[in-house]
C-alpha cells in the first residue's frame, strides 16, 4: 500500500506554462509537462512598439487542461488517486479586470478580443504616465503608500494597470466590478469561486504590486484613489483587505475542474503567489542568500528574519511579511528584460534568414521551412561560442539593458537600452557578448543596491530557463558579481517550489521549512568567479556606470 502522498505544481510563465507531479515524501519530479500559450505565440493582442501585451483567459485554462491531464496521464492510477495538493504560481504584477463572479471579462460576450478585458501582463508597460501620477500623490500624501514597495510605484504593477485601462476604456471600466491578479485567478478558479469579495488574494502580489499594508489597513483608501482618478471611486471597496500567504488551503477542486482534469476532487488547491517568490522556496532559499531567477526577466529575492526595527529597503519591488516563506520578510528586485534583450537579438538576427530563404526559389518549400527551424535555433548557441571567445572589453562595445526599462533598482520604465561603442570591426558576436555583459552589470546593480542598503548577500542561487540554458552568461554573471553561483538541479525550480506550498496547503508537512527541507532541489554545478576577469569586469562596470548615469540624463531631458 502506497502511503506517499504528491502534490502539483503550476508555474505560469511568460510563454508557457508548466505542470509537475511531486512527490512529498522525496521532492521527485514524477512527470512534467509545457503548455506554449496559442494565442501569445501568435503575437495576438499585443503591440510591442507600444510595450502593450495582453495575454488571453483562454490560454491560462487550455494550459491547465493541457499541462494537468499530460501530467496525470504519465503516472500511475495509483500516484493520481494520492494527489492531495495543488500550488500556482504566475508572473506578476499581471492584473485582469473581472465581473462579480471573478470572471475576466474577455470570457464573456462582446469583451472576446477585447485586449483591455484581458491580463495585462508584466511586461505591459502602457501606465507608464499613471505611475508617475500615483508616485507624484504619494509623494505629497500623509503617508507615502510606496514605502514598502521600494519607494518608486512601477507602471509594471496593479494600480498603473489598472488606472491605464480605466481610462483608456469606458466599456471595461464600467464592466469592471472588480480586478484580479492572475495567481489569484487560477486557484479561484480550479476552487469554483463564484464571488469575486470571497476570492483569497496573495499576500506576496499585494504586497510587492497593490501597495497592501498590514499597517495601511489594507490598500491605501478611497479618497487617496479618488484624489489619483474619480474613475477609481469605489474600486477598494470591491477589492480586499485580507491577504493570505502560500501554505493556506483557497479550498478544494471543484467536481468540475476534478473531472476535467482526471484529478480526486479532494485535492486542496494553495494561494497563489509569484513565480519568483515560489521559485526560491523550490530551491530551499536561506536568509540572505540572492535566488535569481532568470528567464525573460530577472526575479532577484532575498528573504531575511522579521526585523525587531523596521529599515526600508529604497528602489527595489518591495519588502513583504510572508511573501515568500510565511514569517519571514521577503524582498524582491529585478530586471524588466534579460534573456528578454538576447530574444530580441536574435529576432534582428532571424529577420535577413528567414527573408532570404523564404524568398528563394531553389529550393522546395519543406526544405526551406527546415533549414529557416535550423538557423533560428542555432542563432544563440552560435553567439554564444564565438562570443565567449572575445576578450573582455578589448574592442569598445559596450551596452545598456534597458530594453524594456529599467525595474530596479529605482525603477524608471521610460529608460531605453543603449549600444555604444560601435566601430567597423564590431561583429555579431561581439554586439552580443556586450549584450550579455550588460544584463550581467544590471545584476550587478541590484545586488549592490542590496548590500549598500545593508542586507548582506552570502550566496547566490541561479534558477529559471538561463541558468540551464547559457554557461556564458552564467560565466560572465559570476564573474561580474564575484561570487559563485550555484545552479539548481530541478529544470523548474518555480513549479517545483509551487508544489511544495501544495503540500503544506494539504497539510502534509507542518510548515513550509519542513516541507522545503523534504521536497526542494538539490544543486547540481557552481560556476566559480574566474579572478582575471574578475578584475577586468571592474574597469568594464566603471564604465558601464558612467553611461547609465549619461542616458538616464539625456533621456529624462526630453
Ligand atoms: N542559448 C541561450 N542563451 C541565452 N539565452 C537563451 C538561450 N536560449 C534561450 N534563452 C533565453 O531564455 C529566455 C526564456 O527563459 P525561460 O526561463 O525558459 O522562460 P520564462 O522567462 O518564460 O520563464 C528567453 O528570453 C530566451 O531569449
Ligand atoms: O516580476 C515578476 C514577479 O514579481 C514577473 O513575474 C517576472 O519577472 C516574469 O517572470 P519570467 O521572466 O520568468 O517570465
Amino acid at each position: 500500500m502506497n502511503n506517499v502522498k504528491y502534490t502539483i505544481g503550476m508555474d505560469f510563465g511568460s510563454d508557457s506554462v508548466r505542470a509537475l507531479i511531486v512527490n512529498t515524501a522525496t521532492g521527485e519530479e514524477m512527470a512534467t509537462a509545457v503548455h506554449y500559450y496559442v494565442r501569445w505565440k501568435e503575437g495576438k493582442y499585443c503591440n510591442p512598439s507600444e510595450s502593450k501585451f495582453r495575454q488571453h483567459p483562454l490560454d491560462y485554462v487550455e494550459g491547465i487542461e493541457a499541462t494537468i491531464k499530460s501530467v496525470v496521464s504519465q503516472v500511475s492510477k495509483e500516484v493520481v488517486d494520492n494527489i492531495v495538493g495543488i500550488g500556482v504560481d504566475t508572473t506578476g504584477s499581471t492584473p485582469v479586470a473581472v465581473d462579480k463572479t471573478g470572471t475576466p471579462l474577455a470570457l464573456l460576450e462582446g469583451f472576446e478580443e477585447n485586449p483591455n478585458a484581458m491580463f495585462v501582463l508584466w511586461k505591459d508597460h502602457t501606465g507608464i504616465k499613471e505611475a508617475d501620477e500615483i508616485n507624484a500623490l504619494c509623494a505629497k500624501w500623509d503617508i507615502d503608500y510606496t514605502k514598502y514597495e521600494g519607494g518608486i510605484y512601477s507602471s509594471e504593477w496593479f494600480w498603473s494597470k489598472i488606472l491605464h485601462v480605466s481610462r483608456a476604456d469606458k466599456s471595461v471600466q464600467e464592466a469592471a466590478y472588480s480586478w484580479v491578479e492572475h495567481c489569484d485567478w487560477v486557484p479561484f478558479l480550479l476552487t469554483g469561486g463564484n464571488d469575486v469579495k470571497q476570492m483569497k488574494r496573495s499576500r506576496c502580489a499585494a504586497g510587492h504590486k497593490a501597495l497592501w499594508h498590514e499597517s495601511f489597513g489594507g490598500l491605501p483608501p478611497n479618497d487617496f484613489f479618488v484624489a489619483l482618478d474619480p474613475v477609481l471611486d469605489g474600486l477598494t471597496d470591491r477589492l480586499f483587505k485580507e491577504t493570505y500567504t502560500s501554505d493556506v488551503s483557497v479550498g478544494t477542486l471543484s467536481e468540475e475542474w476534478a473531472t476535467r482534469l482526471g484529478l480526486p476532487e479532494n485535492v486542496e488547491v494553495a494561494v497563489g503567489a509569484f513565480d519568483c517568490h515560489m521559485g526560491a522556496v523550490g530551491v530551499n532559499i536561506e536568509p540572505y542568500h540572492l535566488t535569481k531567477v532568470m528567464g525573460t526577466s530577472t526575479c532577484d529575492i532575498v528573504v531575511t528574519p522579521m526585523q525587531d526595527e523596521e529599515h526600508l529597503v529604497k528602489g527595489i519591488c518591495g519588502q513583504v511579511d510572508g511573501s515568500v516563506i510565511p514569517g519571514m520578510l521577503g524582498l524582491e528586485a529585478g530586471q524588466s528584460a534579460f534573456g528578454d534583450i538576447y530574444a530580441w537579438y536574435e529576432r534582428l538576427i532571424a529577420w535577413p534568414i528567414k527573408e532570404l530563404i523564404g524568398g528563394t526559389n531553389l529550393i522546395s518549400e519543406d526544405v526551406k521551412a527546415q533549414l529557416v527551424e535550423e538557423a533560428l535555433g542555432n542563432i544563440l548557441p552560435k553567439l554564444s561560442e564565438a562570443a565567449a571567445k572575445e576578450p573582455i572589453g578589448a574592442s569598445g562595445e559596450l551596452a545598456l539593458d534597458w530594453m524594456n526599462g529599467r525595474r530596479t533598482p529605482d525603477a524608471n520604465q521610460n529608460l531605453k537600452g543603449v549600444i555604444s561603442g560601435i566601430n567597423l570591426g564590431s561583429t555579431s558576436p561581439k554586439v552580443f557578448r556586450a549584450l550579455v555583459e550588460a544584463s550581467c552589470f544590471g545584476a550587478k546593480k541590484i545586488a549592490d543596491r542590496f548590500i549598500e542598503e545593508g542586507i548582506a548577500i552570502n550566496g547566490v542561487i541561479a534558477i529559471g530557463g538561463i541558468s540551464k540554458k547559457s554557461d556564458l552568461v552564467m560565466q560572465i554573471m559570476a564573474d561580474v558579481l564575484d561570487a559563485p553561483i550555484k545552479v539548481a538541479k530541478s529544470e523548474q525550480a518555480c513549479a517545483l517550489g509551487a508544489s511544495i506550498f501544495g503540500a503544506v496547503a494539504a497539510g502534509v508537512h507542518a510548515n513550509t521549512e519542513v516541507a522545503m527541507d523534504a521536497m526542494a532541489s538539490p544543486f547540481e554545478k557552481v560556476y566559480e568567479p574566474i579572478k582575471e576577469n574578475v578584475e577586468a569586469y571592474k574597469r568594464v562596470y566603471n564604465d558601464y556606470s558612467e553611461l547609465c548615469v549619461a542616458m538616464e540624463n539625456h533621456i529624462m531631458k526630453k
